[in-house]
């Protein structure tokens, strides 16, 4: 693998604050992971690596590594997202078609706690001895914005209820305890459409969500599967949801029914428990499992479309360890998988008529310093280079659930993806 890896010459240099982070990236192909403004954005691309099957995270991993080690780096910045930094997708799946993806960019641009940064990043052989000179990505003209409606996908209403209806069925014969099932919604965007404007949308109505773009998969995620910076770990994980009421009145209403709901409880110990597992499975002797905190109850998340269960997890990298050690371990969750885990995946792999390519799979960035954020990819779409997009959301199943509310549970957790569309 070393031989066909390059040699990457990566500068970082500090900045004044340069405004909206978003412009600077690519209309056609955004690669993103903002929240409230800051965040990296990359621009270009100098390397790109793909993978597949059941070791593709692991597999990521190792090449990134040698990457890193290979490379020559100047950071002046010392912020979490400077240096060199790879923005990747992994599928929520080991036997999905899709492509997993790791790639480097030639540009980021960043902000982090006040700090501006811009990181160019070329093959070494290409620069020779020059130094580079560091300068910000121009700002790509504003290109033409789209309208477009998303309708069903091939999980129709009647296959929904099919699928929940045998998931039921299973988990009262004993086969898993919790299932999460998704439907597909399908559009077309004009393929020259800048998807900046849809990534500034989602921005601006989900502000408490990590808005991602990364190669073509795009969407306003509130679960942070695992975040390192320095070595702090934190996870937020969501489970458990009520549409928001349409009166103050029916509002506070939905939140006290989520609050007091078993169902709703039950689903989210189901997810917490899962990464509390993995996490600590990670670690036999280290301080990560010693130090593992969790929310004692889950807390009540306001989202503009939805109320969330969600607990927050906190902890310390364990050394030796890399982030993408982290994803590897926390993949899937049992709030897009389901417990038992495997035997959950086989589940949805039966039962769901399609490829969930990256929804619900880890999307994010990690740096050479080790830092870097990976949501859960939910609340987006696949776009892709055409302008074909594929929307999903999904909902957990356990014993007390019902076909009919979770259907309609996920038309609100479409609705970032499809708002966004519609302009
Ligand atoms: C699977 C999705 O959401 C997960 C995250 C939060 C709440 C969920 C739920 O209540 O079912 C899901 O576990 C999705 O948005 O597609």
């Amino acid at each position: 693998m070393t031989a066909k890896l390059p040699h990457l010459r990566v500068r970082t240099r500090r900045i004044d604050d340069p405004g909206e982070l978003l412009r600077f990236t690519d209309p056609l192909s955004p690669t993103v992971m903002l929240r409230r403004g800051d965040g990296v954005v990359g621009r270009g691309c100098v390397w790109r690596a793909s993978f597949s099957g059941p070791s593709r995270i692991a597999d990521a991993r190792a090449v990134w590594r040698e990457l890193v080690a290979a490379a020559e780096i100047t950071d002046d910045a010392q912020v979490p997202g400077s240096g060199l930094v790879a923005f990747g997708a992994f599928t929520f799946s080991a036997a999905s078609g899709a492509a997993s993806v790791l790639s480097v960019p030639e540009f980021v641009v960043g902000r982090r706690g006040g700090v501006a940064f811009v990181t160019q990043i070329c093959l070494l052989d290409e620069v020779g001895r020059a130094d580079l000179d560091v300068h910000l990505p121009e700002v790509a003209a504003v290109g033409a914005d789209a309208s477009i409606e998303l309708g069903e996908g091939v999980m129709t209403r009647e296959r929904h209820r099919t699928a929940v209806d045998e998931s039921l069925a299973r988990i009262a014969a004993g086969e898993f305890e919790k299932v999460v099932i998704a439907r597909d919604a399908v559009g077309q965007l004009p393929a020259r459409t800048d998807r900046r404007h849809l990534v500034r949308r989602l921005a601006a109505i989900y502000p408490e969500t990590w808005t991602y773009a990364v190669d073509g998969l795009v969407g306003a995620s509130p679960e942070m599967l695992v975040r390192v910076l320095g070595r702090e770990v934190a996870a937020r994980v969501l489970a458990g949801t009520l549409p928001r009421g349409a009166t103050d009145a029916a509002d506070a209403a939905a939140r006290a029914a989520l609050a007091a709901s078993p169902k709703n409880q039950v689903e989210h110990r189901y997810a917490v428990e899962s990464a509390l597992r993995s996490l600590g499975a990670l670690d036999s002797h280290d301080d990560l499992q010693s130090g593992l905190t969790a929310s004692p109850e889950p807390f009540l998340l306001a989202l503009p479309n939805v109320w969330h269960l969600a607990s927050d997890i906190r902890g310390t990298l364990p050394s030796g360890a890399s982030i993408l050690d982290l994803v590897e371990a926390l993949h899937p969750t049992a709030a897009v998988g389901g417990t038992p885990r495997g035997i959950a995946i086989a589940a949805i792999d039966e039962l769901e008529p399609f490829d969930r390519r990256r929804y619900a799979g880890p999307a994010g960035w990690v740096s050479s310093a080790g830092d870097g954020e990976w949501v859960i990819a939910l609340r987006g779409a696949e776009i892709d280079a055409d302008g074909a997009v594929t929307a999903f959301a999904g909902g957990g199943i356990v014993a007390s659930s019902d076909a009919d509310d979770e259907w309609a549970e996920t038309g609100p957790k479409l609705a970032p993806i499809a708002d966004a569309l519609r302009g």
